[in-house]
C-alpha cells in the first residue's frame, strides 16, 4: 500500500502487525530520524525491510536489529544514517542480501563475519568505513557480491577464498600491499583507486584480439542476432502448438530417402507386413526395455495417429495413439552422430535407469535411416507448459508447494542420472520442457544424455541457449557442472515466472540469470519473484533461499558450483517443518520421492 510520509509509514507498520515485508520505493523522500519504523515492538515476523533513501538520519539506535530477527533482505541504501556498523547486525543469523550503500557509516568493518553463513550480496559503497578488510569473509561460503568501493579501508587484502564470489569491488580505498591470488580472477579494475596497492604479481591482461583486417563477418548488431534467435525460438514453439494434425506418423515420415522405411511404406514397395517381419528382424526392430508393459511393435506404431508436440533440439516430438487407444511419445531423432553400436549402448545406458524422478525410456529402434525413442506419454504436459502456457484468464496458477515439489524431484532425478555409469553420465539438456510431473506430482526430467551422441550445436542457435552454463562450448562434450548450472536457470525461472530468454516490453533482450543478478544487484531483490507467487503467504523465506540455491547453481566457474546431491539437500532444508515427516535427504535423495512436501496431491496417472 502506497504510504506517503514517515507517520503514515508507522502507522502502517503498527496497523498491519503481520507485515512482513516493508518496503519502501524511496519516491517520497522523508525527512528526519527513523527510530520506531522498524524497532517499536516485537516483529520477528519480518523477512525484509526496504528503506532506500527515504532521509533517514542519524546511528541506527541499539538494539533496533534485534527486534527482526529473521530478516533476510535489509537495505537502507542512500540515506544519511551514520555511526558505526550495527553491533546488534550480528543477531540476523538470517541475512542474506544486505544494502547499505551511500550512507554515512564510519569505523571498522565487523571483525567476525562469521555469525550470517547466508549472506549472498553485501553492498557496503560509499561509507566511510575505515580499518581493514577482515578476514572472516572467508566464511560466506555463498556471497556472490562483495561492493566495498568508496570507503576508507586500508591494510592488506586478507586472501580470502569465496568461492561463490562473481561480482567484487574494492576500488577507491587506501588498500596496500599486493593482490591475494584468491582474487586475481577479477580484473585490475575492480582495486583501482587504491594508490598504494601493487599489480607486480597480478597476471598482464591480455587485450582482446581483433582480426587483422578482416571484414565482420556478422553483418548485423549483436543485438539483432539475438532477435533473430528468439524469433526462431518463438516461430518454433509457435509451429509446435499449431503443427496439430492426425496424422500417421508414416506420414510425418514421408520425406525421407527412398530406402527408408516410412519412404517405402508410403510408395507402397514395403507392405505393413513386410516390414512387420522386417521389424522383427533382429537388425531391425523396436527394442523395448525389462519392465515394460506395452504390447506393440514397430507396425502398430506405424499405424498410430499422430500429432506433433513440438520440434526439439533434437528432433520432432509426436503424441502417438495406438488403436487400442494406448497413447506413448515417439521423438524421432535427427543429426545422430554415432553408428548402431555405440547408439545402442547409450539406450541400454539410459534406459535402465529406473528412478521416480527420471522418465523412463520405454524403447527405442536404430535403422539407418530412422532413429526412434519411446516414452510414456505425460497429459499434464512440461514444467514449461505449466509454468508459461495459458497466461489469460483461464490460467491455473503453479502454487509454490507444486513448484516446490517439481523442484525437489527433478534435482533427485538429475542427482540419480549423474550417478549413473560409474558417475559419468551427464543429462546434457536440463530445462523446463524436459520435466514433467511425475504420479506423485514430483518433478521427473526426460530427454537424457542424447547430447552425446547428437551432432554438436552451434551453441547460439539452440533453442537451449538460456540453459546453457558458459564453459559449454561444446555440447557432447558438457560436463555434470553444466547440468548443474542448467538447473539453476530452471529454478531461477521457477522462482520469477520468466523464460531464460525473453524480451521486455520495450523489446529488449533479456537473459534470465543477468536480470536476475543485476535485479539483486540493484538491491530490488524481493521484486525478482513472480508476482503470481505473491498471493501465497509466508513462503517469502522460502523464496529467498531458493533464490540463493540458484544463484549459486549459476556461478560463472563449474567448478565453483554445488553438486547435484548438495543442491538437493539444500532444497530439502528450504522446507524444514516438513522434515520430521520425511525420512533424512541421504541417501534417499538418490533413490526416492518422498511422501509430498505439503499436502496429499491427487494421485493422478500421466498416462
Ligand atoms: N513424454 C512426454 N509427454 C508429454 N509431452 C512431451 C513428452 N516429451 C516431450 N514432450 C513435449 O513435446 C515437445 C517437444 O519435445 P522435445 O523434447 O522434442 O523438445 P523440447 O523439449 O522443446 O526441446 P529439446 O529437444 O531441447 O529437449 C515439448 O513441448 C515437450 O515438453
Amino acid at each position: 500500500d502506497p504510504v506517503e510520509d514517515k507517520q503514515a509509514l508507522l502507522d502502517f507498520v503498527n496497523n498491519h502487525p503481520h507485515t512482513r515485508t516493508l518496503n519502501w520505493d524511496g519516491n517520497t523522500p522523508v525527512c528526519g530520524h527513523w527510530t520506531g519504523v522498524i524497532c517499536s515492538e516485537d516483529k520477528s515476523h519480518v523477512i525484509a525491510v526496504r528503506l532506500p533513501g527515504i532521509g533517514l538520519s542519524g546511528p541506527i539506535p541499539p538494539n533496533t536489529l534485534s527486534r527482526v530477527s529473521r530478516l533476510q533482505i535489509l537495505s537502507l541504501r542512500s540515506n544519511v544514517i551514520n555511526g558505526q556498523f550495527p553491533s546488534d547486525f550480528s543477531n540476523l543469523k538470517n541475512l542474506s542480501f544486505l544494502y547499505l550503500q551511500f550512507n554515512n557509516f564510519s569505523g571498522p568493518l565487523p571483525l567476525d563475519f562469521s555469525a550470517w553463513k547466508n549472506l549472498t550480496m553485501v553492498n557496503l559503497a560509499n561509507n566511510h568505513f575505515n580499518g581493514s578488510i577482515p578476514n572472516s569473509l572467508s566464511n560466506l561460503t555463498r556471497l556472490s557480491a562483495l561492493n566495498l568501493a568508496n570507503n576508507s579501508l586500508s591494510g592488506e587484502i586478507p586472501d580470502l577464498q569465496l568461492p561463490s564470489l562473481q561480482l567484487l569491488n574494492l576500488s577507491n580505498n587506501n588498500l596496500s600491499g599486493s593482490v591475494p591470488k584468491s582474487l586475481q580472477r577479477f580484473s585490475r579494475a575492480v582495486f583501482g583507486g587504491n594508490s598504494n596497492l601493487s599489480f607486480a604479481n597480478f597476471p598482464p591482461e591480455i587485450p582482446p584480439a581483433v582480426p587483422p583486417s578482416k571484414p565482420n563477418p556478422k553483418p548485423k548488431s549483436g543485438k539483432l542476432c539475438e532477435t533473430a534467435l528468439l524469433g526462431i525460438i518463438v516461430a518454433a514453439s509457435v509451429l509446435g502448438i499449431v503443427a496439430f494434425a492426425s496424422l500417421i506418423l508414416v506420414v510425418c515420415l514421408r520425406r525421407k530417402r527412398e530406402d527408408g522405411i516410412s519412404g517405402k511404406l508410403h510408395k507402397g514397395e514395403m507392405s505393413p507386413e513386410k516390414m512387420m517381419s522386417r521389424s522383427q528382424d533382429a537388425n531391425n526392430r523396436l527394442v523395448f526395455f525389462e519392465g515394460c508393459h506395452y504390447a506393440f511393435d514397430l507396425e502398430d506404431l506405424l499405424r498410430a495417429s499422430a500429432e506433433v508436440l513440438g520440434k526439439g533440439t533434437f528432433g520432432t516430438a509426436y503424441k502417438a495413439i495406438l488403436e487400442d487407444a494406448t497413447t506413448v511419445v515417439v521423438k524421432r531423432l535427427k543429426d545422430v552422430n554415432v553408428g548402431k553400436k555405440d547408439f545402442e549402448q547409450h539406450m541400454e545406458i539410459v534406459g535402465n535407469i529406473k528412478h521416480e524422478n527420471v522418465v523412463e525410456l520405454k524403447a527405442y529402434y536404430y535403422s539407418k535411416d530412422e532413429k526412434l525413442m519411446v516414452y510414456d506419454y505425460y497429459m499434464q504436459g512440461s514444467f514449461s507448459a505449466m509454468l508459461h502456457g495459458r497466461r489469460g484468464d483461464d490460467r491455473i496458477p503453479l502454487d509454490w508447494d507444486t513448484r516446490l515439489r517439481i523442484a525437489i524431484g527433478a534435482a533427485r532425478g538429475i542427482t540419480h542420472i549423474h550417478t549413473e555409469n560409474g558417475g559419468k553420465l551427464v543429462h546434457g539438456n536440463v530445462k523446463a520442457s524436459n520435466i514433467f510431473l511425475n504420479k506423485q506430482q514430483y518433478g521427473c526430467v526426460s530427454d537424457i544424455g542424447l547430447t552425446t551422441i547428437m551432432s554438436s550445436l552451434a551453441p547460439p542457435i539452440s533453442r537451449a541457449a538460456g540453459y546453457r552454463a558458459p564453459e559449454v562450448t561444446d555440447t557432447r562434450k558438457a560436463a555434470q557442472p553444466a547440468d548443474v548450472y542448467s538447473f539453476g536457470v530452471v529454478l531461477l525461472e521457477l522462482l520469477t515466472g520468466k523464460s531464460p530468454i525473453h524480451t521486455t516490453a520495450g523489446d529488449e533482450i533479456v537473459h534470465l540469470v543477468r536480470w536476475v543478478h543485476s535485479v539483486v544487484r540493484e538491491e530490488w531483490t524481493a521484486e525478482v519473484f513472480d508476482l503470481e507467487l505473491m498471493r501465497y503467504p509466508g513462503i517469502e523465506e522460502e523464496m529467498v533461499e531458493m533464490l540463493q540455491i540458484a544463484m549459486s547453481c549459476v556461478v560463472r566457474m563449474p567448478d565453483q558450483r554445488p553438486k547435484m546431491l548438495d543442491v538437493v539437500k539444500m532444497i530439502e532444508n528450504v522446507r524444514r517443518m516438513d522434515n520430521e515427516n520425511r525420512p533424512s535427504s541421504g541417501n534417499r535423495s538418490e533413490s526416492s520421492t518422498p511422501p509430498p512436501v505439503v499436502g496429499t496431491p491427487q494421485s493422478t496417472s500421466h498416462e
